[in-house]
């Protein structure tokens, strides 16, 4: 049996000081690796009559495409501002300096459509909140949320309720240093 954990690489204070950044490059590499860890988030959906998947760019599409595939599922991308080119249901949330933004193209789900979310890693919770903010718009039926990584620590389940939330390979109290979303940190005024 792989175990996944060891391909993910711990990168001390990336992108700034106090951030353990997990880093799971070493595992997409890894054939056996990337396969194991798809099968494990779709795992719990096989017979969940899944429709769609949604996830955010970036790291959120390298692991929903494929797992729409497993689950006989479409894909809809939720993107940045200025990657969609059609009408748009869009959804703001506050990062530590300013806003940032996710946007759904407003047919990418039907009414009643049975959706799953997936990305690489939970942190604060933020950019998934964003996603079930855009798809509750879309009168999409939620199943769940299929992550990577969760790490516990930071609290994003709490942003997430009242839906289910499966991850693969959790992370406890080490992660307590980490009080923001990796997002929050990249570049931007020191103070
Ligand atoms: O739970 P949160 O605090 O929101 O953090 C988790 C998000 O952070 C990472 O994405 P990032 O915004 O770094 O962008 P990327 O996918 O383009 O690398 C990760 O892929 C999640 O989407
Ligand atoms: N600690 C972390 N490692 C990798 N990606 C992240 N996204 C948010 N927090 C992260």
């Amino acid at each position: 049996m792989t175990d996944l954990r060891s391909y993910v690489r711990d990168i001390p204070d990336y992108p700034k000081p106090g951030i353990l950044f997990r880093d799971i490059t070493p595992l997409l590499a890894d054939p056996d690796a990337l396969t194991a860890a798809v099968d494990a988030m779709a795992a719990p959906f096989l017979d969940a009559d899944i429709d769609i998947v949604a996830a955010a760019e970036a790291r959120g599409f390298i692991f929903g495409t494929p797992l729409a595939m497993r689950l006989g599922a479409g894909f809809v991308p939720i993107r940045k501002p200025g990657k969609l080119p059609f009408d748009l249901h869009s959804f703001a949330y506050q990062l530590e300096y300013g806003t940032d933004e996710l946007q759904i193209h407003v047919d990418g789900i039907k009414p009643g459509q049975r959706v799953l979310v997936v990305d690489d890693l939970l942190a604060t919770g933020g950019t998934v909140e964003a996603c079930l903010r855009l798809l509750e718009k879309c009168d999409a039926k939620i199943v769940g949320c299929s992550f990577l990584i969760h790490l516990e620590a930071l609290g994003g389940e709490a942003r997430m309720e009242p839906y289910d939330v499966h991850s693969v390979l959790r992370y406890g109290g080490d992660d307590s240093e980490q009080e923001l979303s990796i997002q929050n940190e990249m570049p931007g005024p020191s103070v």
